[in-house]
């Protein structure tokens, strides 16, 4: 009976419920002042079931309203107050009203109202009134404040609905150990393993997916050593251990002059006895009054602890003045040897994936030779009658094979070396033939089309011939149908034919799995929040990949909208788009305005 709500507010949401006449708002007005003495600030929002109006006909503020404004913002010294016109066909929107609450204003918010609401409540009970219980029905109940002949579960906290000091206690607690809860990514990653077989019938979860996936997966052990040059997007197989300090110097972060911040607490004034450049190094220890000339990057003398930079000092004749001296900070514009890595850290770690930033840091140390995980190779078919190779006629009622074009360059940009075996007839023994030698070649062999029901029949005979695999229905859109096995040493992955099919079944299942093959420790892809522009549409029971294209609003806010129609076999849906729109499978709508999950290609696609 109550309707999902989630807090949006980093403050606890704390809701006052009763039947009329039991005394909310006069509990309240009690309550509120004694919270206050206690230090607790408070909002209060209060559902109105009328047409209610806070203004005076005649004022200012209620003309301009009348006169068609939709909003009238009011303001003095004192408080400021926003009119808005919302005509809504239900109940406003309790989530929608908290996001109008100033969360660093207050430290509670108190919800007069809104009774069918999923949020922890207090219930007010008045057993005189002869009015059922609203906990019994309701589980967001966290305490009931009743009078002395009221019967209550020994399980629910009962306070005394004429005791506003002990509701106040009960208030101040939970606002004191109110905890945000943590964030419910669409994807569970911590999924412990469940046996595919017991849920093969309902389906399994994404999350049950890719445990099932990866408890399939023993991280390749074949070590290869390369030079810096030669690496791009590897996986590092051992730890780096800096045997130097970097920067090896302290050194200046800025052309400038170098000095002892204590000398400008006499005079601003110093004077110059040399000059250091890059490479270089001040022979003497700095006396007091001393400064240097420092170039960046030039070793700072002993006897320095702050360098300004040449813009803000004047010198004549070796005689520097310090401008604007008050400001100065000790240490400022000093880079401390070691501060970016000190000698005998981990520098990098062994999973670690190497790319621009990791092969400037390993340079940084002076590495050159380095030890690295084989790439893993992956074997790429495409299968299907009507099935064509691109660049030749295309035969009537067939269609040209995309999907070897897009699993082999996510296979590519996940550092794979590729081999592609083309488009395979549907004949028994040729799968099974090429099943066989793929598999003696590669780690990874993956194929798209034939998994649904009914097509499937050539792939399922030549993979028993060979090796064994599992058909699991993924309860997700697209990508439903989705084989997961062996053959030999070899990992199989056989994705739906639907093109965009493929590339999400690559990106949640195929990814992870060649990521943890690579020896890669961290391969979750990003969530990120995005504000939905309209409404989006799913399914509780199954997730929903949408493709949406985000960008920054002129709220300086991240926002997501689809590419519209979402064909699973629309790859242009795939090209407009830069994310993944993700809805988890409990959520079947979500409306504009509000928040969702995406997955940015990024450096996936
Ligand atoms: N009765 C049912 N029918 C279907 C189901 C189902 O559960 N029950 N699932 C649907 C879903 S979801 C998907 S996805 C597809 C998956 O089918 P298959 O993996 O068997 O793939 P095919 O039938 O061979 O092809 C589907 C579609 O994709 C095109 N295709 C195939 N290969 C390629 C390629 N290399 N490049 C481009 N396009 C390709 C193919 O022409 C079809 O249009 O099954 C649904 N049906
Ligand atoms: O896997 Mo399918 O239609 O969901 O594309």
């Amino acid at each position: 009976m109550t309707a999902l709500f989630t807090n949006p507010l980093p403050i606890p949401v704390l809701g006052f419920c009763a039947y009329s006449g039991t005394g909310k708002t006069t509990l309240l007005k009690q309550l509120i002042p004694l919270l206050n003495q206690r230090g607790i600030r408070l909002a209060v929002i209060k559902h109105a079931h009328h047409n209610f109006d806070v203004d005076i006909p005649g004022k200012d503020s209620f003309e301009m309203r009348k006169a068609g404004a939709r909003q009238v913002l009011v303001a003095s010294h004192v408080r400021w107050a926003l009119m808005t016109e919302d005509l809504v066909d239900d109940d406003p929107q309790l989530q929608h009203l908290l996001s109008q609450i100033d969360a660093d204003k207050v430290d509670i918010v108190l919800v007069e109202g809104f009774k069918k609401l999923a949020l922890p409540k207090i219930e007010l009970h008045r057993a005189a009134h002869h009015k059922p219980l609203i906990h019994i029905h309701d589980d967001n109940i966290v305490a009931i404040a009743c009078c002395d002949d009221t019967t209550v579960d020994d399980s629910l906290t009962r306070l005394d609905l004429n005791n506003v000091a002990q509701i106040a206690d009960f208030v101040q607690h939970y606002q004191q150990a109110w905890q945000p809860t943590a964030v419910k990514l669409p994807i569970d990653f911590t999924e412990t393993l469940q046996t595919a077989a017991s849920d093969a019938q309902s389906g399994l979860t994404v999350s049950q997916g890719i445990a099932e996936v990866l408890a399939q997966i023993t991280p390749l052990e074949r070590i290869e050593s390369l030079n810096l040059i030669d690496i791009d997007n590897r996986v590092l197989a051992h730890d780096i251990i800096s045997s130097v300090n970097v920067p090896q110097q302290t050194n200046s972060a800025m052309d400038g002059y170098a000095f002892a911040l204590n000398d400008l607490a006499t005079s601003a004034t110093l004077k110059v006895v040399g000059e250091v450049l890059a490479g270089h190094h001040y022979p003497d220890i700095l006396r007091p009054g001393e400064a240097v000339r420092i170039m960046t990057g030039a070793t700072v003398p002993q006897g320095a602890d702050t360098i300004q930079a040449r813009e803000l000092v004047s010198e004549h004749d070796s005689i520097i003045t310090i401008l604007e001296s008050e400001q100065v900070v000790k240490g400022q514009h000093v880079r401390l040897a070691g501060e970016d890595i000190a000698k005998g850290d981990v520098a990098l770690a062994a999973g670690s994936r190497l790319s621009a930033a990791e092969l400037g840091l390993l340079a940084s140390l002076g590495f050159n030779q380095l030890p690295l995980f084989q790439r893993p190779v992956v074997a790429v078919f495409s299968t299907g009658d009507e099935v064509s190779q691109p660049g030749q006629a295309l035969k009537p009622n067939c269609i040209y094979d995309s999907n070897r074009y897009t699993i082999i360059s996510m296979a590519k940009k996940l550092g794979c070396q590729v081999i592609d075996l083309g488009i395979i007839e549907d004949n028994e023994q040729i799968l099974t033939a090429t099943l066989r030698s793929a598999a003696e070649q590669a780690d990874v062999v993956i194929s798209s089309g034939g998994v649904s029901v009914g097509n499937a029949d050539y792939i399922k005979t030549a993979l028993a011939n060979v090796g064994n695999t599992q058909f699991w229905r993924i309860n997700m859109r697209p990508g439903r149908p989705l084989a997961v096995g062996n053959i030999d040493r070899s990992l199989f992955f056989g994705l739906p034919g639907n093109p965009v099919a493929v590339m999400v079944a690559f990106l949640q299942f195929v990814q992870p799995a060649i990521r943890k093959l690579a020896g890669e420790s961290h391969w979750q892809p990003q969530f990120i929040p995005a504000i939905a522009q309209h409404p989006l549409r799913s399914k509780t029971g199954r997730t929903e990949f949408l493709r949406g294209i985000y960008t920054i609003g002129s709220d300086g806010k991240i926002h997501v909208s689809t590419t519209g129609a979402q064909g699973s076999g629309m790859l242009s849906s795939m090209v407009s788009a830069n994310c993944l729109i993700v809805i988890d499978d409990d959520t079947a709508t979500i409306p504009a305005g509000e928040s969702v999950f995406i997955q940015p290609f990024a450096d996936l696609l």
